[in-house]
């Protein structure tokens, strides 16, 4: 079968647009990968915080510290061409997971919930 007229004229199989968009996609999962376990590794470092926070009856809320977050993703938003509304938004959502989990922590048993335990990979 004759399949010359599959693609426009100069296009071929590869920069045919679902081909592109299955190559854009790829890079976006692997990109996503990372960003989940970035997310995870986050919560996992704020629930040793916990731990610390109530062996030394520390503060679980750190407004100071909130502060300092959020200022320094809005630079980066800057710096990078990005929506620092967007940013202050994401890490809104960040830091209320980071309290939810550290408050179960340092209300509870002292056992972190079985997803941020640091045995799992
Ligand atoms: C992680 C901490 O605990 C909370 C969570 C924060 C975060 O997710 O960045 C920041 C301030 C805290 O209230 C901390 O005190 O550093």
């Amino acid at each position: 079968m004759d399949n010359s007229n599959d693609h426009p004229a100069g296009a071929t199989a590869e920069s045919a647009p679902d081909h592109l968009l299955d190559g854009l996609r790829t890079e976006l999962d692997r990109v996503d990968a990372r960003l989940l376990d970035t997310v995870r590794d986050r919560l996992r470092i704020c629930a040793r915080i916990a731990h610390l926070k109530q062996r030394h009856a520390i503060p679980m809320l750190q407004p100071g510290r909130m502060q300092v977050v959020h200022a320094r993703a809005e630079s980066y938003a800057h710096r990078n061409d990005m929506s620092p509304e967007f940013l202050h938004s994401l890490y809104a959502l960040l830091i209320a997971e980071a309290c939810r989990v550290e408050d179960l922590i340092i209300d509870g048993p002292g056992v972190a919930p079985a997803e941020l335990r640091e045995t799992r990979t």
